[in-house]
């Protein structure tokens, strides 16, 4: 997006007006009838239509982005208006403790594995990002599980930033939406021979991701309360500190970024936009890296078992609905469209089914 002087030829009149319009730089390139491609702050000339037809178009789009920013997280009511789609939701995807049994009896003979996303699943949502640390008790009981059960943190995250929560170097650990992947440091009985798995699917978008990063804090440095983060293969431009009257202007923004790079697309988690390379890999293509990785490539007896809380996480749903294979569990307390199989509420419940999982399999 340029800021850019349109001048609007009325035929009828022959008056000359002159709006200053944000205009996508695509469409600036495609539109310009008279004069050469402009610079910011310079002239182009252009039918009233086609002025229209730029703020018509760039306006439906912001509108649908904004509307999609609402859903990003559901507001809690207080009374509970909710409480019927809730029960019908719940009998859809029950909650993984309350069918812990079956759960188990599904597993029969064979190895699960289990995949575990970070904020919102291990951690509880908060305000600032960087103070999204997971408690001891979760530590303590992630250290139990990865005993038992080959386990993968599977994370939006840059993956050292997830690092730097987690702090267990026998897990394994997928950042940037999976496309920067590791295999654990030290002491899994998992790991396969000396190698430790090392895959990122996306290295060559480093310093693009980099430059729209910077590009991304400058372009929304007046909006107050957003914050960017360098998610290393992504980037992440938070809107939960942002006032809802902004977030058109915001979104706005970040598109006028976005279509100066079309090998970037965007995706949404919880009062956030992520902006990704166009590549075919997310969390899913991650968990069947791994599968592969730990020789579960072809197997029947391999029982994969994601959690997750976020719209990213669908991915990986997706992929063990589609193989048939172990299952997913959404965290969540209000009815969503998921690919999971089963609910937990809250990062307490996550703990309490993988402390049963560790009991049962001790
Ligand atoms: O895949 P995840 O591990 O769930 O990471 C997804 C994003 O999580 C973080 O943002 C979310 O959690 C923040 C802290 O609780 C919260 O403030 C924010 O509103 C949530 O969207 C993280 O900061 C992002 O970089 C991740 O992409």
């Amino acid at each position: 997006m340029t800021q850019q002087n349109v001048v609007v030829s009325d035929p009828k009149s022959g008056i000359n007006l002159t709006i200053p319009v944000k205009v996508p730089v695509s469409m600036s390139v495609t539109t310009a009838t008279q004069k050469p491609t402009p610079g910011p702050g310079s002239c182009i000339t252009v039918s009233r239509k086609t002025l229209l037809e730029i703020n018509g178009h760039n306006s439906a789009r912001i509108n649908s982005w904004v509307e999609s920013m609402r859903a990003s997280s559901p507001t809690h009511h207080k009374s509970t208006p909710l409480s019927d789609d809730l029960n019908s939701w719940m009998v859809q995807h029950p909650s993984a403790l309350d069918m812990f049994e079956q759960i188990i009896s599904a597993s029969k003979g064979k190895q699960i594995v289990m995949f575990l996303d970070y904020d919102g699943t291990l951690s509880p949502i908060v305000e600032d990002p960087d103070q999204a640390f997971m408690s001891d008790a979760m530590r303590a009981t992630v250290r139990k599980l990865a005993r038992y059960f080959p386990t993968a943190i599977v994370s939006g995250r840059c993956r050292d930033k997830v690092y730097s929560f987690v702090r267990l170097a026998e897990l394994y650990y997928a950042g940037s939406h999976g496309m920067d992947i590791k295999g654990p440091s030290k002491g899994s009985k998992y790991k396969k021979g000396a190698q430790t798995v090392l895959f990122q699917a996306a290295s060559e978008f480093l310093p693009m991701i980099d430059e729209v990063y910077k590009a991304l804090v400058d372009i929304t440095k007046s909006t107050e309360g957003v914050r960017v983060e360098n998610n290393k293969f992504c980037a992440s431009v938070h809107f939960r500190c942002v006032d809802e009257k902004k977030w058109g202007e915001l979104a706005q923004e970040v598109r006028s970024v976005l279509n100066e790079y079309p090998k970037l697309r965007l995706t949404q988690g919880r009062k956030v936009l992520e902006i990704r390379p166009i590549i075919k890999w997310d969390k899913g293509k991650a968990l069947e890296f791994l599968l592969e990785s730990l020789g579960y490539a072809n197997c029947t007896d391999v029982f994969p078992v994601y959690i997750g809380d976020d719209r990213t996480d669908e991915d990986a749903f997706k992929v063990l609905s589609e193989r048939d294979q172990g299952f997913g569990i959404l965290v969540s307390k209000t009815p969503k469209d998921t690919h999971a199989s089963y609910s937990l509420q809250e990062p307490s419940e996550v703990m309490m089914f993988l402390r049963r999982l560790v009991e049962w399999k001790k």
